[in-house]
């Protein structure tokens, strides 16, 4: 088992390098997206939140080989291995969510976005296959000592208000367009999704990337009027089952999977990672399920996390985890500090970076 680190877009510096280092991290997991684009109502100290009107704005650009490359020496430098890429641009393959007109252009323009990954070297690509994102979360001071945090607290405006045509992913793809998303059904969406990995896992394979599928996050049924995909532990083996090869894999978030309203996390740990079809685990920790929860510091949510690592090393697993996120505690630098923590907690749990 291998400790990461996730960085966003504005974080690919030496700075933040240094400090993941210095936590202990080995391995980097890359937010090449910029959710924050164009967008300063939020913070960008944390993950991003939003509001009905979503994150940042998408571009869509295909991030080049050089500039990959270039991102990784950077980072070795470090001492630190540039191990995934997360998430793909909505305006890569919104079409391909929503099964619109530039559907076809769009699955060229996946197949060149996975290909650079290969040719830099960059063996992960992990995705969120959702129509509405993650969308609908809230802020609070609800983790210990107050910490700031974010979950639901039940059904919201943001869960709730129809998703708009300007939008996919839960970020801003096209500004000039007017009216509402015509409602998925799940059966629709699950017939989209069996095409994506049906014609690009073989891409991927051809590039030696993997494919790591991200649950939906919150796990409701539907969001912005849009139905969610993986939002219960079984479906992921749906997913797996679409295309049965070792390409096909699971960005396992450990908060997700203990958020869903069915389920046992241990469970669902045990039987994907018996299967060698984890590649790369959120280890973060939750409190409550849907419609209500909140995320927490590592070490005080509902799932235990010593166990979790027992189980994960029981069954042999040599992936990558990544804290995904952590709440801001109360200190001039609320980011690094939560992160600090969780990879401390990570360390003492899983051996020495
Ligand atoms: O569980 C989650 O929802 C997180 O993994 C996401 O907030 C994730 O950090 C973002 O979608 C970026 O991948």
């Amino acid at each position: 088992m291998k400790i990461g680190f996730g960085l966003y877009r504005h974080m690919l510096d030496d700075a933040h390098f240094a400090f993941a280092r210095q936590c202990g991290a080995t391995h980097v997991v890359v937010h090449m997206c910029d959710y924050f684009r164009n967008n300063d109502r939020f913070s960008k100290t944390d993950q991003p939140v939003g509001d009905t009107s979503g994150w940042g704005f998408a571009d869509g650009r295909v991030w080049s080989v050089e500039e990959l490359v270039d991102i990784r020496e950077r980072m070795a430098q470090h001492g630190l291995t540039f191990f995934a890429v997360e998430n793909f641009d909505p305006l890569h393959w919104c079409d391909i969510l929503f099964d619109g007109p530039r559907k076809e252009e769009q699955y060229r323009t996946v197949a060149a976005v996975i290909g650079n990954l290969g040719k830099a070297g960059i063996k992960v690509l992990g995705y969120n296959f959702s129509l509405a994102g993650v969308a609908g979360r809230i802020i609070e001071n609800k983790a210990r000592g107050g910490a700031q945090t974010v979950g639901l607290d039940g059904r919201n405006e943001q869960t709730e208000s129809p998703l708009p045509n300007s939008m996919a992913w839960n970020m801003v793809v096209d500004e000039t367009a007017t009216g509402i998303r015509r409602p998925v059904t799940s059966e629709q969406l699950w017939q989209r999704l069996t095409e994506f990995l049906t014609r690009i896992v073989p891409v991927a394979e051809a590039a030696g990337v993997t494919l790591a599928a991200h649950p939906d996050d919150p796990p409701l049924d539907l969001v912005r009027g849009q139905p969610r995909l993986v939002n219960q532990p079984a479906l992921y083996q749906r997913l797996l089952d679409i295309v049965p090869r070792p390409a096909n894999a699971l960005e396992f978030c450990l908060g997700t999977i203990a958020e869903m309203s069915e389920g046992d996390v241990y469970e669902a740990v045990d039987t994907y990672s018996q299967q060698e079809r984890i590649a790369y685990l959120h280890f973060r920790n939750v409190r409550g399920r849907v419609p209500h929860y909140h995320e927490t510091f590592i070490d005080e949510g509902d799932i235990d996390m010593a166990r979790v690592i027992a189980i994960l090393r029981r069954n042999g697993f040599e992936g990558v985890l990544i804290p995904d996120h952590s709440p801001q505690m109360s200190c001039p630098a609320p980011w690094h500090a939560g992160m600090a923590f969780a990879m401390g907690y990570m360390q003492a749990l899983i051996g020495r970076g």
